[in-house]
């Protein structure tokens, strides 16, 4: 009997242009403690015994990533330039591109490159507690706000329940074939977990901290700046 071993896979899409940002570059290169932002959780996930290979999902057009040395991230780190008009299109040409490295069991984790926070113990936990999984699931956190839902001139309609509500975060971790599936039936979606909920399935939300944040308005960067420098290793 062979002794197969699902692998597990990184994949970090890239390809955006950080409008919401409105910088010169797209975020993910903007400088980050004299690094650029990208490199902050490529660091983590390439440093981790935990993931076998990782590969980041960039734009046909990209200009910026051969202005970088990244050997330093070592050898499992591999550029696929195959990004799509959407988030979910770059996850899946990603996914896509890698056919030939993958069995269908393989656990493949999408990471944002627009989440620099990124640290090893939010990685060991999603893989520690999805590993019995048979659908995947996600980084998330509990919603700690009171929700108000909002007419079109900013008026309260009314306030929200907001037990049970959690805000998804990456990576997500899904098996290789189940979320290819997933993202063909289903590419009007914002993150992998909506794929997998369309299809009929229940990801498990497994709750991580909201140091993992998404730079995505300007505040956001200092926000990134002051957790890495804070954060005791
Ligand atoms: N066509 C796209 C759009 C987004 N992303 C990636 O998906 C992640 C999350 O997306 P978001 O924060 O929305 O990034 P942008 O699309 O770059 O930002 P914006 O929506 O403000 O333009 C980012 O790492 C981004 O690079 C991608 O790979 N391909
Ligand atoms: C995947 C994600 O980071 C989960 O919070 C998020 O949905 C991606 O953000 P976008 O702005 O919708 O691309």
């Amino acid at each position: 009997m062979t002794n197969f071993k699902p692998k597990r896979f990184a994949l970090v899409p890239a390809a955006g242009i950080g409008s919401r940002m409105g910088g010169e570059r797209p975020k993910q290169y903007l400088t980050l403690l004299g690094r650029p932002l990208i490199q902050h959780s490529l660091s983590v996930l390439c440093a981790t015994p935990l993931i076998d290979k990782v590969f980041v999902v960039l734009s046909v057009a990209d200009r910026e990533w051969g202005r970088y040395d990244w050997s330093t991230l070592g050898p499992k780190l591999t550029p696929l330039f195959c990004g799509g008009a959407s988030r979910a299109d770059s996850v899946l040409g990603g996914l896509r591109a890698i056919s030939n490295q993958t069995e269908q069991s393989d656990w493949v984790l999408v990471h944002d490159a627009a989440r620099p926070c990124l640290a090893p113990w939010h990685v060991e936990k999603l893989v520690r507690e999805v590993a019995n999984e048979e659908v995947g699931g996600l980084l998330a956190v509990p919603v700690a706000d009171t929700l108000k839902l909002a007419d079109v001139q900013q008026h309260v309609i009314r306030t929200v329940p907001r037990d049970s509500l959690w805000q998804a975060q990456t990576p997500q971790m899904f098996r290789y074939v189940m979320l290819r599936r997933a993202l063909e039936a289903a590419r009007e979606v914002t993150d992998e977990a909506s794929a997998i909920e369309a299809a009929g399935l229940h990801p498990r939300l497994v709750q991580g901290d909201a140091t993992n944040l998404k730079v995505t308005y300007p505040l956001d960067l200092h926000l990134a700046e002051w957790i890495l420098r804070n954060r005791e290793e």
